[in-house]
């Protein structure tokens, strides 16, 4: 028995007090700011929904009555419903994705909302007829251009007949009175700087705001923010909860916790809840290439498993590798989930290696290196891809199964020429209907003759009118009809720019790419990234990584894991403290492997497997025995 020796030491309750700091800010009379630092698995969600708890238990009456909110902004739907979960729906709280959080605020607004578009419209249609003025007639990037002017020039001209604005955060928004995904955030973030009084009004009716995985949040929009913050400091909180080393959009703010404003608090947790002791050491050292920030793991946590397996950038089959490396797992941690593939989480760092093995690598290799287009691309929202696959495909999928009640539902619902407005100035609907038969049979010809590219169905559907095609394709269709008429030099003198030269090679690809790449992106496939895994947690995860695959494009593991040295620019880019590739891909290293809670096996594919050995060894990522140069026996 242990009667009369001193209670036994335990850290599991370390972080308590955070909770309590974070509610002293949440005050209505004397409000403060707050960047909460907490690494991965550390209950940041835990603590928010507690700092919610907080505020209602202290101040719900008080809010009541002058008719005040609470707003959390989340990342995802999902995290949204799970907030609103463990809030048990409470009214006090409206908890929405940014997009929807945005709408909500500008919604109604629909003066301001047309006097927005027009001076952007104006501004924009005036840069390309500089940009035309400049160039050379008759060439593809003078098509794309006019094509573009062109339907600016009627959303422009169009704009006084809208009454009221619309926007769907979860729709394609093709009506003629919708607003795109970014002008909303783009209108919230300007009405918030220039109105003041729209300023007072947010600080009054949300006196705190918590944003939920902020470092990814997008970068005006938490400007803005600040400046409101900063505006009205002794009146409203702005509370970011996250963390800068899972930052992996693009469009997220970089290095926020260096941009806060004077007076604001940053609270820290130290525990990890999550992983194993053995993984939270390995991603301690991670990070420190990164930040200063140390994890704890919890002193009841496993000591767990992590391996890293290297093989030659040149292997042959590569899955059969994997299925190996699953089965030694399974004897390794005696863990009879490493042999089922379905309960192991595989991760790919990047998107190229998915791409490459699920077949849309050039419809990857097309957009994905477009900054302006990737972040879209990748999460699926991307208008001309998104065409592609939630219009064309579901059609296409319908009709080549037979299915002819869903071909018709899906037409019903998306296709211009059913719309409600022209079947109600039609005088025989029925006549409708069979044009809307004729397009689909015109679309579905194009397969008599194997597999069409993107850009024969693009065109296909374009004349039947089967969808609405959006701005973007249509600059890239002007672009791909253009005669070669003119000369090479001028077409030399005035190239396409890189979009439309990605959306023409996207053209080129075959439409057969639509299918895999709507389920990567979807998250339907086996493999999965960082960006399908954030937040959650799973038991068992392999992370596979392949330079080889990855074409250095954005990536680098090689580098990270010292195969290869850093290139001059690295360094000069370490120098200037820019972002490189080598910190989003320990960032994307991070976020992977924090994600396992018992055990966690990296495959590497190297060009220099034994560097790579000797670097992870050295570098104290690793112990010798825990990397695997091939199979182990
Ligand atoms: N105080 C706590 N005590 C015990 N378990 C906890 C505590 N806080 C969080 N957890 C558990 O730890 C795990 C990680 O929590 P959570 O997912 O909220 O972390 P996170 O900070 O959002 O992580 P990440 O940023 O890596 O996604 C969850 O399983 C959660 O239930």
């Amino acid at each position: 028995m242990n009667v009369g020796s001193a209670p036994v030491e335990t850290n599991v309750t370390r972080d308590d007090g955070v909770e309590d700091e974070i509610a002293s800010y949440l005050d209505l009379e004397n409000p403060k700011s707050f960047f909460l630092f907490a690494g991965a698995g550390s209950g940041k969600t835990r603590s928010l929904v507690n700092a919610l708890r907080h505020i209602a238990t202290k101040y719900r009456d008080t809010l009541r009555l002058r008719a005040r909110h609470v707003a959390v902004i989340t990342y995802t739907n999902a995290a949204c419903d799970e907030i609103t979960r463990r809030l048990e729906y409470d009214p006090l709280f409206v908890v929405k994705t940014i997009h929807s959080f945005a709408w909500s605020q500008i919604q109604g607004f629909n003066s301001d909302i047309r006097e927005w578009l027009r001076t952007n419209l104006q501004t924009e249609i005036a840069d390309l007829t500089a940009e035309e003025a400049k160039g050379r007639a008759g060439t593809k990037a003078s098509a794309a251009r006019l094509a573009s002017i062109e339907s600016k020039q009627r959303r422009l001209a169009r704009l006084d007949e809208i009454k009221a604005f619309t926007y769907n955060p979860n729709s394609d928004n093709r009506e003629r009175n919708a607003l795109n995904h970014s002008e909303v955030i783009k209108i919230f973030a300007t009405f918030l700087l220039e109105k003041s009084l729209m300023q007072r009004m947010f600080v009054e009716k949300y006196p705190f705001l918590l944003i939920d995985e902020s470092q990814d949040t997008n970068k005006t929009l938490i400007d803005a923010l600040l400046t409101v913050q900063q505006a009205h400091a002794s009146r409203f909180s702005l509370g970011l909860i996250g963390d800068t080393m899972q930052r992996i959009y693009l469009d997220g703010k970089e290095n926020i916790e260096s941009a806060l404003p004077p007076g604001w608090e940053t609270p820290e947790k130290v525990l990890n809840h999550r992983c194993p002791k053995r993984i939270v050491r390995l991603i301690n050292a991670i990070r420190s290439g990164a930040d200063e920030q140390v994890q704890e793991p919890r002193d009841d946590a496993i000591e767990g498993w992590a391996r890293l397996f290297v093989f030659p950038v040149d292997t042959l089959d590569k899955p059969a590798m994997e299925d190996g490396v699953r089965a030694y797992m399974t004897t390794l941690t005696d863990d009879a989930g490493w042999s089922d593939r379905d309960q192991c989480k595989i991760l790919t760092l990047e998107h190229h290696m998915a791409a490459k093995r699920m077949g849309f690598e050039q419809l990857f290799e097309a957009i994905a290196p477009i900054e302006a287009f990737r972040t879209a691309f990748l999460d699926g929202s991307f208008a001309p891809s998104r065409f592609f696959t939630h219009s064309v495909l579901p059609l296409v999928t319908a009709t080549q199964r037979g299915d002819k009640f869903l071909a018709t539902k899906i037409i019903r619902e998306t296709s211009p020429l059913l719309s409600k407005d022209k079947l109600k100035g039609s005088e025989k609907p029925l006549d409708q209907l069979r044009t809307a038969q004729a397009a689909i049979d015109s679309l579905m010809s194009l397969w008599a003759n194997g597999e069409p590219t993107c850009g024969a169905v693009l065109e296909n559907v374009s004349g039947t009118n089967l969808f609405v095609v959006p701005d973007g394709l249509k600059a890239a269709l002007a672009a791909s009809r253009a005669e070669p008429v003119i000369s090479e030099d001028d077409e030399e003198a005035d190239p396409v720019g890189e979009n439309i030269a990605a959306l023409l090679t996207f053209l080129d690809c075959p439409f057969s790419m639509i299918a895999p790449y709507a389920s990567y992106v979807a998250h339907e496939a086996s493999f999965d990234t960082h960006q399908g895994v954030k937040g959650l947690e799973f038991d068992r995860v392999m992370v596979l990584m392949d330079d080889g695959d990855a074409r250095g494009f954005l990536f680098g593991y090689d580098k990270l894991l010292g195969a290869k040295a850093p290139s001059a620019n690295d360094l000069k880019n370490a120098e200037e403290g820019k972002d490189s590739s080598l910190d989003r891909t320990r960032r994307l290293f991070y976020v992977t492997c924090s994600r396992a809670k018992s055990s966690l096996a990296l495959v590497a594919y190297s060009t220099d497997p034994d560097a790579m050995k000797a670097h992870v060894t050295q570098s104290g990522l690793f112990n010798e025995d825990e990397v695997y140069l091939g199979l182990p026996t």
